[in-house]
């Protein structure tokens, strides 16, 4: 029998913590996301090309951010490494904490994802807002009592990194949808990949996809609502807001609402920056009450613009009939 082929990967250009901590020295852009910079007397963690200057015997590497963080290390306010994104949607992904998702979706019907997007793909999407191929729809909102703004439905397929993103969050969403369903008594499995949901959709005459870009100026909201489009509901939806706040536009907050039996609504407004991510209940989740599990309906919407412009990507992961 013959030896199975060695996998030769590109060689690592930051293979040892000489050649990590040389690249922090030469402030090397190319060592971003390549490792992270652990500074032990200050408690936080930083992008190799961070300003700070912290003493070589204070610092130890690690690959991901996950791994500063759990070992009790703070992002770093100066280089901001929670912002950096960049590599295959696939490792962004797979880099959310989805622990705390999970638990933040269960609790309060929703959790910040962290940035998915990067500044430059923010822009290109923004960029490409007038570019009528790219798109199966226009919705002026005012005239559907909506708001005021207006969005469009990304034609098939969506461009990248749009299908990836909603391909790919599709199967973690699923596995807590799932545990949703249950705990309201009415178990379902969703199928493990979004081409197939995709198809189990169809089935339902739910045949039109759903990622839409949204563009709101001055006065421009959102009202409370639900997206749903038939029968058919997958209960967890992500947008991904794609301008500055406080410097592309002023005011728009995203907001949630709850609804419990009994109770008066409770709002929640969500932090998010340029590129960031959000995930949400689409209409209702299960809660854990005194009195066994009750159901929480959850809408949401965007606060008036005040000045600029806000854009941001949703994603809904069922289609439209
Ligand atoms: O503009 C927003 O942040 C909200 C977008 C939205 O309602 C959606 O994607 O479903
Ligand atoms: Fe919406």
């Amino acid at each position: 029998m013959t030896a199975a082929p060695v996998l030769r990967l590109a060689a690592d250009p930051y293979p040892d913590d000489d050649a990590r901590w040389a690249a922090c020295l030469a402030r090397d852009a190319r060592a971003e996301g390549a490792f992270w910079v652990c500074v032990a007397t200050t408690g936080v963690y930083c992008r190799p090309t961070c300003a700070g200057r912290p003493l070589r015997k204070n610092v130890t590497f690690v690959r991901a951010r996950r791994e500063a963080e759990r070992a009790g290390y703070r992002p770093c306010k100066r280089c901001r490494p929670e912002r950096h994104v960049a590599g295959p949607v696939s490792h962004r992904i797979a880099d959310v904490d989805w622990a705390r998702v999970e638990a933040g979706l269960d609790v309060e019907g929703w959790a910040g994802l962290g940035a998915l997007l990067s500044k430059a793909e923010c822009r290109m999407l923004i960029e490409a807002y007038d570019d009528e191929a790219r798109y199966r729809s226009r919705v002026v909102m005012a005239r559907h009592g909506f708001g005021r703004g207006e969005y469009r439905y990304y034609a098939d397929p969506a461009p990248e990194p749009i299908a990836g993103l909603r391909a790919q969050l599709y199967p973690r969403l699923a596995a807590i949808a799932e545990k949703w369903a249950e705990a309201a008594g009415a178990p379902r499995r969703y199928p493990r990949d979004h081409e197939a949901y995709r198809r189990a959709c169809a089935a339902k005459g739910q045949t039109r996809p759903t990622p839409l870009i949204l563009k709101y100026g001055p006065g421009g909201h959102n009202r409370l609502h639900q997206d749903l489009y038939g029968e058919e509901v997958f209960p967890i939806q992500v947008v991904v807001l794609l301008s500055e706040p406080g410097r592309d536009f002023e005011g728009g907050a995203f907001v949630l609402t709850e609804q419990r039996p009994r109770m008066q609504t409770r709002v929640e407004v969500v932090p998010l920056r340029r590129g960031e991510a959000v995930a949400f209940a689409v209409n209702d989740r299960p809660v854990a009450g005194k009195r066994g599990v009750h159901r929480a309906r959850m809408r949401h919407g965007v606060a008036s613009v005040t000045a600029g412009a806000r854009y941001a990507l949703g994603i809904i992961f069922h289609d439209a009939g």
